[in-house]
């Protein structure tokens, strides 16, 4: 959820002159913080998820559901609800306080976070079920009888044009709407300022509508309409890739930024001890953030169509593409000032920790620079790394301005920064403290699809939140050149991608002076814990509070490229053409998602196997370990493939219902036996032993409180 300011947006005409003022400004908010924070350390390991819900409507007489355009009545009763202190006596045991509820994109949408933050505590990891669940029940005891929050990552039906998808019914308005789509209408979007004006200020600074593809699911009985085949050049996006439509491959068309941004994911944001071991832990999770797209694919239908892809990543991307004709390449560099790869929203382009590992080699592809940005950084005494991340963000104009809010008083504000920042929806986000705030320096995980239970939810958020333990306390590297990330990004949203594809991932993960032996990598953590010398490393946020030294300052030059676009210099021309091929190619090398999540049994340990070890390395009791060790167990045998992912549930549900014609068609019966059948399986009602395992237990028949 982003920057929520109040007040009267300005159309992209009027923003468009204020773009460097707001920037110079938001550099400036970001360089107080800076020197405020630069040496300071936090109070540990805090962490927060936010899970996204879309709130169904059932209609039994007819057998449809639609969306629920309730959302600010919901919320309104939502927040009063959770003023009262009578809710207190049903907060379960190990929740940190009641939860909170926010707005999203879509006005079918809510969002749920802890009412106070996590530790990361290995007995607190597992009370995050039960907040999850308690939010959900919160929610649910709040609703009509006749509506449940879902926590389906896309609305199969959503922007269909033959039947009402939502409630009350929306009609598309081209003319008149902030996107202009011929399939959704204005109602569709949070009546909130932020979000008409996010949505028009894209299309007009972009100089069209948004132009989604993704690639149609081909069955027996497919009828191709005529026109909806791809192009050779469809100029959105960014690359070409594997999980795009190929030019004369059939597509679904969508056309408006609720396509992208109306669907739910799961985010995990970390507060870190220090900026460098932010720093460090976000530069670790960018390889990861594919992987754990792949493994929480949940997307599988757009449209009332089977997709040909299983993940939403590409859709959000396009839906938000605010890049001019000449950013996209398309046209001669004439009026813009950058060729821009990359959408708003997308995966990261650069690492930027100052640590020594992170080599000039790793940046080889495209990323454009704000050369002044990073001068005045720079100067100020910022290391280049750092300067070149934030210079990357700052190549963006800002999209939504308040006329009450141009001139700020930049000791008290961080709006002009945030302004741009929260606009750039990239797979890790790396967050300044906010000012006048205790809290520090923080890194949020945004690739993973919203999973249909909170089972599901809870595992995930858990295993990143060890890992980015393990990543600490073991200091593992997982830097690999930043093309090959991409071209997992890619990779991770095809048709079944957790099993059927390879990603490149680094093998040699541990420090060259610690050696593997070290770590106890083989037993599991429901072996008994060593007790009398635990193997904790000194740095672990559980038993210490010294931070990492492992890190250096290193610092690299930048330049302008011939073309005029301003880049690294460290990331040359040379290498950005010749992508995935240099010498640092080796490092990384082809797995499976279960070598990369298990092992290959042989020399790398698996992510898990790093949790494992580190769980091993805690004075954690056995039946802690045990509790954890059933939402890992979700993760461990997703990648085994003897659990199946969200997407192809849902796409075997599709394809399997009675009603289903085999022409790719998801129509209004299908969609209602679905979205039924997730609330049952939620509620433990229906089993689903092939997504879940056997011993999935749920929240109860009624789900409420
Ligand atoms: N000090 C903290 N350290 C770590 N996590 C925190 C901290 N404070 C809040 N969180 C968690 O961060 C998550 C996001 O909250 P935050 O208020 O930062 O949202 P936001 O800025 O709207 O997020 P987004 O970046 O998605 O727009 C929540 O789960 C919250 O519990
Ligand atoms: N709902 C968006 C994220 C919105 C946000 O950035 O808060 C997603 O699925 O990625
Ligand atoms: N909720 C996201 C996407 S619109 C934001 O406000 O940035």
């Amino acid at each position: 959820m982003g920057l929520l300011a109040l007040g009267t947006p300005l159309t992209w005409e009027e923003t468009k002159p204020l773009a460097n003022h707001i920037r110079d400004h938001g550099i400036t908010q970001f360089l107080k913080t800076w020197d405020t924070w630069k040496d300071k350390t936090g109070k540990g390991l805090l962490w927060g998820d936010e899970i996204e819900y879309l709130v169904a409507a059932f209609h039994d007489d007819d057998k449809t559901v639609k969306l629920s355009l309730r959302q600010s009545e919901i919320l309104e009763k939502l927040q009063s609800v959770t003023l009262d202190p009578a809710l207190d006596k049903y907060r379960p045991p190990g929740c940190p306080a009641i939860p909170t509820f926010h707005p999203e994109y879509g006005r079918y949408m809510l969002e749920s976070t802890p009412g106070f933050p996590f530790s990361g505590n290995p007995c607190a990891l597992v009370s995050v079920e039960a907040d999850m669940r308690f939010r959900r029940q919160i929610i649910r005891s709040h609703l009509k009888p006749h509506e449940l929050p879902i926590t389906l990552t896309v609305w199969p039906r959503l922007g269909v044009t033959d039947s009402p998808f939502t409630d009350p019914e929306t009609m598309p308005d081209p003319e008149n709407s902030s996107s202009k789509s011929i399939y959704v209408g204005q109602l569709l979007t949070n009546p909130h300022a932020r979000f008409p004006t996010l949505t028009a200020n894209i299309r007009e600074r972009r100089g069209s509508k948004v132009d989604i593809r993704v690639p149609l699911y081909i069955d027996e009985n497919t009828v191709v309409p005529e026109g909806s085949k791809a192009p050779i050049a469809n100029g959105h996006a960014g690359m070409s890739g594997p999980a795009k439509p190929e030019a004369g491959t059939p597509y679904i068309h969508m056309d408006a930024m609720a396509f992208g941004m109306g669907n739910c994911c799961l985010q995990i944001t970390f507060q870190a001890w220090n900026v460098h071991e932010a720093r460090r832990v976000y530069d670790a999770l960018v390889p990861v953030a594919p992987i754990m797209l792949a493994l929480t694919a949940a997307s599988p239908a757009f449209r009332g169509q089977l997709a040909d892809i299983d993940a939403r990543w590409n859709v959000i991307a396009a839906s938000v593409d605010d890049r001019t004709e000449e950013e996209r390449g398309l046209k001669p560099l004439k009026e813009s000032k950058y060729r821009i790869p990359k959408s708003r929203y997308d995966s990261v382009s650069l690492y930027l920790s100052d640590d020594e590992r992170n080599k000039p080699e790793y940046h080889d592809i495209d990323a454009p620079i704000n050369e002044k940005v990073r001068e005045r950084l720079l100067k100020h005494g910022l290391d280049d790394k750092l300067a070149s991340h934030i210079a990357h963000l700052f190549i963006r104009d800002p999209l939504v301005q308040f006329s009450e809010t141009i001139d700020q008083d930049d000791d008290a504000s961080m709006d002009h920064f945030e302004n741009i920042q929260s606009t750039n929806w990239q797979t890790i986000r790396f967050k300044p403290p906010p000012v006048n705030s205790p809290i520090g320096w923080r890194v949020e995980f945004r690739s993973m699809e919203v999973q249909m239970t909170d089972f599901e939810n809870a595992a995930f958020s858990i295993f990143i939140v060890l890992l980015t333990r393990a990543i600490i306390s073991f200091d593992l590297n997982f830097y690999m050149p930043i093309s090959q990330v991409d071209e997992n990004m890619q990779r991770s949203q095809q048709r079944n991608a957790a099993m059927a594809n390879k990603f490149f991932f680094r093998k040699h993960i541990f420090p060259p002076d610690r050696p593997l032996a070290r770590f106890d990598l083989n037993s599991r953590p429901v072996s008994p814990p060593a007790t009398s010398t635990p193997t904790t490393p000194s740095h672990s946020r559980f038993s210490s509070a010294v931070p990492n030294g492992h890190s250096k300052v290193n610092g690299n030059g930048t330049g302008n490229g011939q073309d005029g676009v301003e880049r690294c210099s460290s990331r040359s021309s040379s290498v950005c053409s010749t992508p995935i091929e240099n010498e640092y190619d080796d490092e990384a090398e082809e797995m499976t998602i279960d070598e990369i999540i298990n092992g290959d049994g042989k020399n790398f340990p698996g992510l898990m196997g790093v949790v494992n070890a580190y769980l091993n390395s805690l004075n954690v009791d056995v039946i802690t370990k045990c509790e954890l060790r059933r939402y890992l167990d979700l993760i461990k045998y997703r990648a085994k493939g003897q659990l199946v992912t969200p997407a192809v549930w849902i796409r075997r549900f599709i394809t399997s219902h009675p009603a289903y014609k085999k022409d790719s068609i998801v129509n209004d019966e299908i969609t209602y036996d679905l979205v039924k059948a997730v609330d049952e399986i939620e509620r433990g009602v229906r089993p689903a032993p092939e997504l879940l395992g056997k011993d999935y237990v749920g929240s109860g028949p009624t789900g409420c409180l």
